[in-house]
């Protein structure tokens, strides 16, 4: 009948559903506001033609030109390729072009663009405005206000650095990502992008060590490429994220205290339907859903963000978009700047974007995939079998040499993928276990058992022309490449997928770790190959040799089966391969010498810097879990358990009554039954929640950082699955008019 209703019927219609129930609970007036966002779609959105607004908020290298003297363009455009430092004169030629460039937009305010170590991005505005002397205003805007700020570093997580004394912390222009500006209703801001340390000079934020791990890979990448290739003079990461999100309904999300709070449900009975159709995934997308990712599209294109691909993932209401690939810093702010961009556009079509990895238990939660790869100025992709025998050679060096690089530091990688929200994730529907492990896929699998056999060692020893010895390597189609889901790094045909990244991570610090490992690793085979060399083995077999001894020392790591299977998790234990399950112990890798050395000889993290930031991850780590408890403790007592209470009552009246007209206890059992059942569930949580209550006491008692942590996540943290048993019992028996939450049918249908 719905279909032969317009929309305003339908929107009638559906009150008329509603209306029946209890609208002084909060629950229903929310699934009404739902039903009326959902039936209200905005038409107003339309796909903008992307070559027309792409890039029209960045300050890009054409906006430069235009604004900058041709000779001071020039000197930018090589201090930027070069990483050369810009000179103070410059800085202000740029700092009067990007003024000019913004006030013509509309802009009123500029401010540095950071990511602290809390998650998520800092901004403090300042107005372009000053007064005049003459009691006129002027706007002002100069290299001082463009190189340097400073804000205060006690107020961000600083894991101690910061001495008591001396508070301030600078942020510092990255002349490698380019400004832009931030629209909103309100207003125009000039964002500049920028490294935060503290006074001493330590990094307080996820950029200023990822450009030291890019600027080292580059140089370690560098010096192997050109054993190949001499015109290689530098090697850029590249990456491509692909983000996974849910949307619910804002209303219903303003009803759900855990959403709001902790952005995942900690209670809610699976709604009967869920994911086990598999008729989201790739499904129509629904029209709103649609007129979201339009709006989002056109915003993040104006952006720079050159977001390409947009679909429905595979639990209901999870979605995905992803930009094409762009170099690694760029690639990070851009997904940082996208998760503002996806929750400021959510608001306007009255959703909520979640960007947690597990926002509701049972169904597949969201990844945030980081496809990563190498390429050389000379525009080779180092992960790209090539088309010739010596470009394999060159693909076989760093292809095995980023796999020994995991080998070596898996528990490195495991590290940087930790949070108390992707503990939720790994493992569990869908998503990659906490066992790093790589998967090639059979075709590259067998290549490398080839290159690792005797066999082709005699043949090329044997061949004068050492190429022809080395297997032939197939031009690889991404499609032709077989895929691997369960996999945490999986190789797809031309690059490295790191899929146990969380959606709502920063990537900067996996990408960090990741190429951090690969140039150290690519630093030893450089010191391997020259000592092979220096003894006068020809350059090509030295360089076969080595690939061929880090095939046979890394196999372990190799993985091409279920990645979720529990034989998985017997033969890696078998292996020796970590499978580290919680947050606060696989942190520890991060201050074992064996890591204190490695990140200081790379020049990444002096200790300080390492001890600190591992400070700050525990302790984000145990605050979290510490809001999740409050929020239990507050919606049990003051929702769940009075609701249950009043339909209890009338139960309990219903009983009265049936008992006083002379019916026999046959005709109110079940009502009996219910009446204790309930009885029974309330008093397990409201116990459950009392218990909780002191566990947490005792940990917050605990001095010791990581010792807290652990505290919360062995004795606090089990409560909650007990508790979300007792309340998703009650969820089922309690009279559905009264249940305060929207369910889980309603989150995840409702769109
Ligand atoms: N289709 C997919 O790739 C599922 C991925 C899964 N959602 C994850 O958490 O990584």
């Amino acid at each position: 009948m719905n279909q032969f209703l317009n929309k305003t019927e339908k929107i009638e219609f559906n009150f008329a559903l509603t209306s029946t129930t209890n609208m002084s609970n909060s629950r229903f007036a929310a699934v009404e506001a739902a039903t009326k966002h959902h039936f209200n779609v905005t038409n107003a959105v339309k796909s903008e033609r992307a070559i027309e607004i792409y890039g029209k908020n960045v300050f890009t290298p054409s906006k430069m030109r235009y604004y900058l003297p041709k000779p001071t363009f020039k000197e930018l455009e090589s201090a930027i390729d070069g990483g050369n430092k810009i000179s103070r004169e410059m800085a202000d030629f740029i700092a009067q072009a990007m003024k000019a460039w913004a006030i013509e937009n509309g802009v009123t305010h500029y401010t540095h663009w950071f990511q602290p170590l809390t998650g998520s991005t800092a901004e403090k505005h300042d107005a372009f405005f000053e007064p005049d002397m003459d009691g006129s205003a002027i706007e002002k805007f100069n290299a001082d206000a463009l190189v340097q700020q400073e804000p205060d570093a006690s107020s961000f997580p600083n894991g101690g650095i910061r001495n008591t004394f001396e508070a301030r912390g600078y942020t510092a222009w990255d002349p490698s990502s380019p400004a832009f500006i931030f629209e909103t209703a309100a207003g125009k801001t000039l964002c500049i992008p920028t490294v935060f340390v503290s006074y001493t000079g330590e990094s307080l934020d996820y950029k200023a060590p990822l450009l030291k791990a890019i600027a080292t890979i580059d140089k370690a990448a560098t010096e192997v490429a050109q054993y190949f290739d001499k015109a290689v003079t530098k090697v850029s990461g590249s990456l491509g994220i692909e983000q996974e999100y849910f949307l619910v309904d804002l209303s219903l999300y303003n009803a759900r205290p855990d959403l709001q709070l902790t952005g995942r449900t900690l209670f809610g009975h699976m709604s009967a339907k869920g994911q086990q159709l598999e008729d989201h995934y790739f499904g129509a997308i629904p029209e709103r859903v649609l007129a979201y990712m339009v709006d989002l599209e056109n915003e993040a294109l104006k952006l720079g963000i050159p977001l390409k691909t947009r679909h429905n993932e595979v639990a209901p209401s999870q979605f995905e978009c992803a930009p094409m690939f762009e170099e690694i810093n760029l690639a990070i702010d851009h997904n940082q700047l996208l998760m503002n961009v996806m929750e400021q556009v959510a608001i306007k079509h009255n959703f909520k974007v979640l960007l947690h990895e597990k926002p509701y238990s049972g169904v597949n939660g969201s990844g945030k995939h980081n496809n990563w790869s190498l390429i050389t100025n000379t525009g080779v992709n180092l992960l790209s079998p090539g088309k010739t025998p010596k470009n394999n050679l060159m693909f076989l060096t760093f292809f095995v040499n980023t796999i020994k690089a995991v080998f070596e530091h898996a528990d490195l990688l495991r590290a940087s993928i930790a949070s108390h929200s992707n503990d939720h994730r790994l493992g569990a529907n869908e998503a990659p276990p906490a066992i790093i492990s790589i998967f090639l896929g059979s075709q590259l699998d067998e290549i490398l058992e080839e290159v690792e056999s005797a066999r082709v060692a005699k043949k090329v020893k044997a061949d004068a022309n050492l190429w022809h010895g080395i297997p032939k390597i197939p031009d690889l189609k991404l499609d032709n490449t077989d895929r691997n889901r369960t996999s945490p790094f999986a190789f797809t045909g031309n690059k490295f997928e790191f899929r146990a990244v969380g959606s709502s991570a920063n990537s900067a610090l996996p990408m960090t770790i990741l190429n951090a490992i690969v140039a150290n690793q690519l630093i030893e085979f450089k010191i391997e190959v020259d000592k092979q060399i220096k003894k006068g083995i020809k350059k090509d077999l030295a360089i076969l040799n080595v690939v061929r001894k880090y095939i046979k020392d890394s196999k372990a790591i190799r993985f091409e089966g279920n990645g979720y299977s529990e034989e998985w998790e017997k033969e890696a234990a078998v292996r020796g391969l970590s499978n580290i399950k919680s947050t606060p112990k696989a942190l520890d890798v991060y201050v074992t010498e064996e890591s204190l050395t490695l990140f200081e000889n790379l020049g990444i993290f002096n200790r300080r810097e390492s001890e600190a930031r591992h400070e700050i991850l525990l302790e984000n780590f145990f605050k979290k879990l510490q809001i999740e408890a409050r929020v239990i403790g507050d919606v049990v007592t003051s929702q769940i358990a009075p609701a249950c209470i009043i339909y209890q009552n009338e139960l309990i009246q219903n009983v009265k009554g049936l008992k006083e007209i002379g019916l026999g206890i046959e005709s109110y059992s079940s009502q009996l039954n219910y009446i204790e059942r309930i009885s029974k569930h309330i008093n397990l949580i409201l116990e459950k929640a009392e218990e909780m209550r002191q566990a947490r006491k005792k940990a917050n008692s605990v001095e010791d950082m990581r010792e807290r942590a652990i505290m919360y996540d062995e004795i606090v943290k089990p409560f909650f699955d007990e508790i979300r048993y007792h309340v998703n019992k009650l969820e089922k028996i309690v009279d559905d008019s009264k249940w305060p939450l929207p369910k889980l049918r309603e989150l995840l249908f409702i769109h």
